[in-house]
């Protein structure tokens, strides 16, 4: 039976219907007397706090969810996710992110193996590169220490250490011992035509990162770089592998088809998903970045919001609230836009990173018994640093046509130990922003006296929900926190949504596509016909591409 045809389904959907013309105005004008809804409706757990308040929500509405949660058996789900059991079906393995943060002294089998030893030898391992690197012992090919670092990954494989080393970037690094820190992953070559332009071949590091190691976007930057090397040191190709490059994969065999020595390896496992993996090995820059222990950190920050998640009740829960809340939204509300508003620019790519997290994830149409959804699933997801986006596409969110849930994400202390009252300023008049966005959003014109008599095009209708997520201040135990919790929400939804999370088929078909293509593009004989737009287009290429044209 589809979710939609419950009870607990169709008993929101008539709440839904009651609450169409509640403004959030109202809620809040219902609540100036005592001013509880914050107290009631905020939840907080250790560095985090998520103020629900400016959600269009009451207290039944968390009843019904909470009744809808039930009839998914959402707690079996998540004791499914945690255990280790082939949830991911498509792919017939577990999803076990959470292993790569359990302590050490913890245990999981599978297989009737503990891969918590696994997971931690592997940490061993990366550990002691890290500190090879630090300590100026990884040397290049002409003897000199390595002060620079590439990463060169796409996806998975470079959002969210490019994330994470932003986030970051204020923890200082063990002994003051400051890398050069790049990312590439894109395949048209600009990063890393622009990159090598600058960097200097002798002391640059490259880290070749990828789960399957098969992904075209990575190895063709990888061999562009290593062509770099070649063509500037004349030394052999084996000495260069040795020296300039670390791989990271779930494939050994692949790493080693490449040249990677097996000692410049870290590896993982194919049970942590792509855009799961920054807790993995794949997180290495992230380590060079804020060395092991801020590593460390973070992980212990995912693991307490993993713990919080397995075993809060609904009622305390922050991810399943989070999770919850935006399936009201969705598939009650219908609301289907989904902004990402940081107001921290360390967290400028925490936007890009929830992307790929939440609509590679469930960003689907077919239920786990491979039938057609007829509901809606995950929104549009977009998002950017928030003070910037005031001057950019707040417009929309104020007065255009559209509904749109926000999440605002910001840190209550920054610059503590920075010694610079301006800054200390700046802090305080984003913080005011975000405060003051939030309020114009939910509440319209009634939040500034006077406004409602102003001409119609300096309305503010109001009515646009949202959550504010605040870090007592960002480090890396609150920022482990900030991501598990927003894992952990879109396993929630895919579970009442009734789909896998874990797989990506649908971005299979374009990479096949884009092969057969090649040879055209290439001058090779291709033996494919296209349809008129594609075969007008190749043309028009070709043509521009012949000399003289
Ligand atoms: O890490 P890799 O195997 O190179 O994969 C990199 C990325 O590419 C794929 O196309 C997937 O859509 C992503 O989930 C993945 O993170």
């Amino acid at each position: 039976m589809s979710v939609t045809e419950t009870a607990a389904w169709k008993a929101l959907e008539d709440h839904a219907a009651m609450m169409q013309n509640t403004h959030l105005r109202d809620l809040f004008l219902a609540d100036s007397s005592d001013k509880k809804r914050f107290d009631e409706l905020s939840l907080s757990h250790e560095h985090l706090l998520l103020d629900f308040s400016k959600q269009r929500i009451t207290q039944n509405t968390l009843t019904l969810l909470k009744a809808l949660a039930d009839n998914c058996q959402l707690n079996d789900w998540k004791a499914r996710l945690f255990n280790g059991d082939h949830i991911n079906t498509s792919e017939d393995r577990p999803a076990l992110h959470t292993a790569l943060r359990q302590p050490e002294d913890s245990h999981l089998a599978l297989a009737n193996h503990n891969i918590i030893g696994d997971v931690h030898a592997n940490l061993a391992h990366m550990a002691s590169m890290v500190e090879r690197i630090h300590a100026g012992q990884w040397r290049g090919y002409s003897g000199l220490p390595i002060d620079t670092i590439v990463n060169i990954g796409v996806g998975g494989s470079d959002l969210g250490p490019l994330m994470a080393c932003k986030a970051l970037s204020d923890a200082q690094p063990p002994e003051g011992h400051q890398l050069k820190m790049h990312f590439v992953s894109s395949m048209d070559g600009s990063q890393i035509a622009d990159l090598l332009d600058r960097l200097v071949p002798t002391t640059t590091l490259f880290i070749i990162s990828s789960k399957s190691f098969t992904t075209i976007d990575t190895l063709s930057n990888a061999n562009t770089a290593r062509q770099w090397l070649k063509s500037a040191s004349g030394v052999k190709t084996e000495l260069l592998n040795r020296r300039h490059f670390i791989g990271i994969s779930a494939s050994a065999e692949k790493m080693n088809q490449w040249g990677i020595p097996e000692n410049s390896q870290l590896n993982f496992w194919d049970w942590t998903g792509g855009r799961y993996s920054m807790w993995s090995a794949i997180g290495l820059p992230i380590a060079l970045r804020i060395g092991m222990q801020g590593f460390k950190a973070m992980l212990s920050g995912a693991h307490a919001m993993d713990e919080h998640f397995k075993t809060a009740p609904f009622e305390e829960n922050l991810p399943v609230r989070l999770g919850m809340i935006g399936i009201w939204n969705i598939n009650f509300l219908n609301i289907h836009a989904h902004a990402i508003l940081p107001y921290d620019g360390r967290l400028s790519h925490l936007p890009a990173y929830l992307e790929q997290l939440e609509m590679e994830s469930n960003g689907k149409s077919v239920s786990r018994q491979g039938e057609a959804i007829g509901y809606s699933t995950c929104p549009i997801l977009w998002g950017e640093i928030g003070p910037n986006a005031q001057h950019a596409f707040y417009q929309l969110l104020h007065q255009g046509s559209e509904s749109v849930m926000c999440d605002f994400i910001a840190p209550a202390r920054r610059y503590d130990d920075f010694n610079n009252k301006g800054l200390q300023q700046q802090h305080q008049l984003s913080l005011a922003n975000c405060l003051a966005q939030s309020r114009l959003l939910a509440l319209g014109d009634a939040a500034i006296a006077g406004n409602d008599t102003a001409p119609i095009h300096k309305r503010y209708r109001g009515n646009q929900p949202s959550t504010t997520v605040l870090l007592d201040e960002l480090n890396p135990y609150s920022f482990g926190q900030l991501i598990a919790l927003y894992e952990h929400k879109v396993f929630v939804q895919s579970v009442i949504w009734d789909i896998n999370p874990f797989d990506q088929w649908g971005v299979e078909l374009g990479k096949k596509m884009a092969t057969d293509l090649l040879k055209p593009l290439e001058n090779e004989p291709s033996y494919s016909s296209f349809d008129s737009s594609t075969e007008g287009l190749l043309n028009a290429i070709l043509n521009k591409q012949e000399p003289g044209q």
